[in-house]
């Protein structure tokens, strides 16, 4: 099989790691989870940096018993630093002359990926004379001048300012659709996982807990984690249908009107946005009526997001910083609490 192959699994006291892990060529998987879920463990695993037992084929080539510097995998690591003492074109013709190229040779297609990162300029520097966004993309065009079948990316952007973030998310974007390998990537930042991979794989506690297209995985989250990284209120509930319709009865918690024809375990999600607030109760007889107290009040960007607790029950609500005004809203207040059935998606758990 061409692209990546592999099972990695790891036990240390307290954490164990088994995760199947597949990319065709040219396919970005991006690894996400929360803290000491094991993305670096996974990643270092298929470096050859950390000893793992399952299989690592890349290419069909069984990579499993080879050590770090036989495997022949681009890597770009925070901590996998460039040479100090080399210039920036020495840094990316390092590799190629390792792989057996002529000092001329190598040194032209180094120029030409220096070129292509745009640090034609910066050729004769060294490591320590270039910002952290030009650093970074040294690597990675030392990385990319093998041609490895297989990149792994940790964190590559995580150590740059937001403006260089950006510049050097969009370059990346580039490089990575022009690489034809299989390139896994570790992130914390959901945006860069949605922005640079063609897959996502959230693993929690080791194991993997979602996995799908970027947009299906933000459209569709199936775990608490998944749910905050994009930003989704997240229930789980079963089926029951009542006099007035479906709802959807969820755990330690009041049942939740829906609009849905499934049945079963379902799972379901609602943005934020399309949670409404009144200090008073409303007239009428909305569904989805509640009353919360307000647990937290957060500024994010033009809109203000809202916690709101009740007993079994908490949601984010995101509004406008006038409505906060409006509503009298401090963490403690009480407010009345609704979302319409037909905001709330429905899909099968
Ligand atoms: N060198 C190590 N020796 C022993 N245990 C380690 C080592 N590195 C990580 N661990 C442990 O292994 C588990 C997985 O850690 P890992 O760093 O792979 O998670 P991660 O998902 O990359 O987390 P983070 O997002 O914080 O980097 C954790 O329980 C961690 O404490």
């Amino acid at each position: 099989m061409s692209g990546l192959d592999a099972r990695i699994v790891v036990h240390r006291p307290g954490f164990a790691l088994d995760l199947a892990l597949t990319a065709a060529p040219g396919e970005v998987v991006a690894l996400l989870g929360p803290n000491g879920a094991g993305k670096s463990t996974a990643l270092r695993a298929l470096a050859g940096l950390v000893p793992s037992g399952g299989h690592l084929c890349v290419d069909g080539a069984d990579l499993s018993a080879l050590p770090a510097d036989r495997r022949g995998i681009g890597m770009v690591f925070q901590d996998y630093l460039l040479f100090p003492h080399l210039s920036a074109l020495d840094n990316v013709a390092f590799g190629l002359r390792c792989r057996g190229a002529r000092k001329a040779a190598a040194r032209r297609e180094a120029t030409g990926w220096l070129d292509r990162m745009g640090l034609a300029a910066h050729a004769a520097s060294r490591p320590r004379a270039l910002s952290g966004g030009q650093a970074q993309r040294v690597a990675l065009a030392r990385a990319l001048a093998v041609r490895p079948g297989l990149l792994l990316l940790d964190e590559p952007l995580s150590a740059l300012d937001a403006h260089t973030r950006l510049e050097v998310r969009a370059a990346l974007r580039r490089h990575l659709d022009g690489f034809a390998g299989a390139a896994v990537l570790v992130t914390h930042d959901p945006l860069d996982a949605m922005v640079l991979a063609d897959r996502l794989v959230v693993l929690e506690a080791g194991r993997v807990v979602q996995e799908g297209a970027p947009a299906e995985v933000a459209r569709r989250p199936r775990t608490g984690y998944v749910a905050r990284l994009v930003g989704l209120n997240l229930f789980r509930g079963r089926v029951e249908v009542r006099e007035h319709g479906p709802v959807a009865v969820v755990q330690d918690g009041p049942s939740i009107d829906i609009a849905t024809s499934l049945r079963g375990e379902v799972f379901l999600s609602f943005s934020p946005a399309s949670v409404a607030l009144y200090r008073t109760r409303p007239d009428g007889s909305p569904r989805n009526l509640w009353r919360a107290t307000v647990g937290g009040v957060e500024p994010q960007g033009d809109r203000v997001r809202v916690r709101l607790d009740a007993p079994g029950r908490t949601v984010a609500a995101d509004v406008t910083p006038a409505a906060v005004a409006d509503l009298g809203l401090v963490t403690g207040s009480e407010v009345w609490t609704s979302v319409k059935a037909t905001e709330i998606q429905v899909y099968p758990a």
